[in-house]
């Protein structure tokens, strides 16, 4: 069974939040889907809820603290009131939009992992490299492992790329294959696919060779369109 994770990004209220986890939770629970199931909402947010154990609710982003002096961001203490213990890094958007550098994630991975955390640690090339081609494509990629322990036990990979993101045209399945055959070989995690993903090409997606799941921004935002996801990919 697929991975299945969805990344709100800056989308949904503490109140939709918790209105989109309660549903996905009574379909998860009612029709007995055993699918790993994440949701990274908002940090205003997070909370305690009431999740079967498969399902689980993560941070899209901290800082490398437990608290202190840092204006605006959170720390292990506000993710420890809501029992938080999964954590998205290395984000295109973090990386590209809110210029983290490899050094800054590195940093951060470090301290998420010293702690235990389930950590998603997202990888990916802007699209004037896949221009390039492979050679490039992958020496990008594994540039954004500098710093990273690849044999973390909670690791889990993302490959989303940049250009797949958010525009509607996800990867080819050629694309996709070429590129998690090729981490695989060097990094035995489980890898998941992002860009684009919807209902439609979620099945498809998820049966190519070396993919273990899937990370949805845009089409997972809508309860119904992301419980669909789940449901077409619940017996792979
Ligand atoms: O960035 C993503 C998930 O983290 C993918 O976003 P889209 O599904 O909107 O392309």
């Amino acid at each position: 069974m697929p991975i299945i994770a969805s990344n709100f990004k800056t989308n949904h209220t503490r109140k939709s939040t918790a209105i989109f986890v309660n549903e996905v939770n009574d379909y998860l629970k009612e029709k007995n889907i055993l699918s790993e199931v994440y949701v990274f909402p908002t940090a205003t947010s997070l909370d305690i809820f009431d999740t079967v154990s498969n399902f689980i609710i993560g941070t899209q982003n901290a800082y490398a603290t437990a608290s202190g002096s840092f204006t605006g961001e959170i720390g292990t203490v506000q993710l420890d009131e809501f029992e938080i213990k999964t954590i998205l890094i290395g984000h295109s958007e973090r990386r590209h939009i809110l210029g983290e550098t490899q050094n800054v994630i590195a940093q951060k991975y470090e301290f998420y992992k010293n702690l235990g955390y389930k950590i998603i640690y997202c990888i990916g090339e802007p699209l004037e490299i896949k221009q390039k081609g492979i050679k490039s494509t992958l020496e990008y990629i594994y540039e954004q492992f500098i710093g990273i322990d690849i044999n973390y036990e909670n690791l889990i990979l993302a490959y989303e790329p940049v250009w797949a993101i958010g525009t509607g045209v996800s990867a080819t399945n050629n694309d996709i294959e070429n590129v998690h055959n090729a981490i695989k070989e060097k990094i035995n995690k489980p890898l998941l696919y992002g860009g684009s993903v919807k209902s439609e090409n979620v099945r498809e997606i998820s049966q190519i060779p070396n993919v273990d799941g899937v990370l949805i921004g845009t089409a997972s935002w809508k309860v119904e369109e992301f419980i669909k996801i789940i449901e077409n990919t619940k017996d792979l």
